[in-house]
C-alpha cells in the first residue's frame, strides 16, 4: 500500500460533527473516574475552550477528542469515525495536537540536529522529528513560511528553533501542528510558562488562524479566562470528572457558572471580546 493511500484510508467525514461524545467515560485502575458520562458535540468550525479547576479532568477529556485514548464507556466519534472502529493513526494524521505538558515530538532531537523554525514547521508535514527532504515540495516550503507568517513569526524562520525563546516556541510549535492541514486543532495548555507579551502574541496567531482558517475546529484546555482568544465561540467547565456547563459563550461563560465550577464568588468581565474573571472580596 503506497503513502498516499494510506493517508487518505481515513478522512474526515464532514456530515456529522467535528466530535461527538455520548456517555463518555474514563476509568483507569482500581475503577477510579477520570471522565464521567460527557456528552458533547463539537461542530466544525467552532472554537472551543475548556476550563475547570486541577484534576477535573480537562486533558483526560481532550486526551479522546484528540484520539490519543480510547473512552472506556460510552460513544466518542471523532471527524466522523467513531473510536474503537477506526486506526487511531490514522485518524490522528487529521488531528492537530499541542502540549505544553507533554512533547508529542523529540524536540531535543531537533535541537541537536539544528533546525530552524521553518524546518521545525516542516516537520509536521511528515509527522517526524527530522525533516524527510525528498517530501518536501515547494508547496511543503511556501504552506511552512505562509504559517510562520500567520502566526507571527515571520522573521524566525531560519533561526535556530534551540534558541527561539519560550514564546517564539509555542507559536511554532502550533505552526508545525497546523503544516498537514489538520481539520481539528487540539491545544492543551499551551500558554504555560509564557510571559505577559509572549502570551498575548499566542493569543493575536490564534485569532489570527481562526480568522484565516474558518474551516479549522480548535479546542483550547487553558486555566485562565484571560488567555481566552475572542474568536472562542463555545465553553466547556468540568468539574470532578463531569460537564458542569457547555455551550455558546454568551450562555456558557458567566459569573455563576465559573463560581460553581471553582467552588467560589467569581466575577466575570468581558471586555473587547474577550473575558477577565476576579474572586468576588466580601467587605
Ligand atoms: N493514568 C492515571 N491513573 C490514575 N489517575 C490519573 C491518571 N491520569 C490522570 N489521573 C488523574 O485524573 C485526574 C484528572 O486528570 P487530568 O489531567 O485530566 O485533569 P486536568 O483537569 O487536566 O488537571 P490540570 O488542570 O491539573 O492539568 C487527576 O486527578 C489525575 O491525577
Amino acid at each position: 500500500m503506497t503513502q498516499s493511500t494510506r493517508q487518505d484510508a481515513v478522512s474526515p467525514r464532514r456530515d456529522g460533527a467535528a466530535v461527538e461524545f455520548a456517555g463518555v467515560g474514563v476509568k483507569v485502575g482500581g475503577g477510579r473516574s477520570l471522565v464521567s458520562e460527557v456528552d458533547w458535540r463539537v461542530e466544525y468550525g467552532s472554537h472551543w475552550v475548556i476550563l475547570g479547576p486541577n484534576g477535573a479532568g480537562k486533558t483526560t477529556l481532550l486526551s479522546v477528542a484528540a484520539a490519543v485514548r480510547h473512552p472506556t464507556t460510552g460513544a466518542a466519534t471523532v471527524l466522523g469515525h467513531r473510536l474503537g472502529r477506526v486506526d487511531l493513526r490514522e485518524l490522528r494524521r487529521h488531528i492537530g495536537l499541542v502540549s505544553a505538558g507533554k512533547r508529542l515530538v523529540d524536540e531535543d532531537l531537533m535541537e541537536e540536529e539544528g533546525l530552524t523554525a521553518h524546518e521545525v514547521v516542516l516537520t509536521g508535514h511528515t509527522g517526524t522529528s527530522v525533516p524527510l527532504w525528498d517530501r518536501y515540495t515547494s508547496t511543503e516550503h511556501d504552506r511552512a513560511h505562509t504559517l510562520l507568517a500567520d502566526l507571527g513569526c515571520k522573521d524566525l524562520a531560519s533561526r535556530p528553533f534551540a534558541v527561539c525563546s519560550q514564546g517564539e516556541r509555542a507559536r511554532i510549535r502550533v505552526a508545525r501542528a497546523v503544516m498537514p492541514d489538520p481539520a481539528i486543532l487540539m491545544l492543551d495548555e499551551p500558554f504555560a510558562g509564557l510571559d505577559l507579551p509572549a502570551r498575548e502574541d499566542l493569543i493575536t496567531a490564534l485569532e489570527t488562524l481562526a480568522e484565516t482558517r474558518p474551516s479549522l475546529t480548535t479546542v483550547l484546555v487553558t486555566h485562565h479566562l484571560e488567555e481566552v482568544p475572542a474568536t472562542t465561540t463555545h465553553a466547556l467547565l468540568m468539574r470532578d470528572t463531569r460537564i458542569q456547563t457547555a455551550g455558546p459563550t454568551g450562555r456558557s461563560l458567566t459569573s455563576d457558572s465559573l463560581s460553581e465550577c471553582f467552588s467560589r464568588p467569581l466575577t466575570l468581565t468581558p471586555a473587547q471580546g474577550r473575558w477577565y474573571v476576579r474572586a468576588t472580596r466580601t467587605p
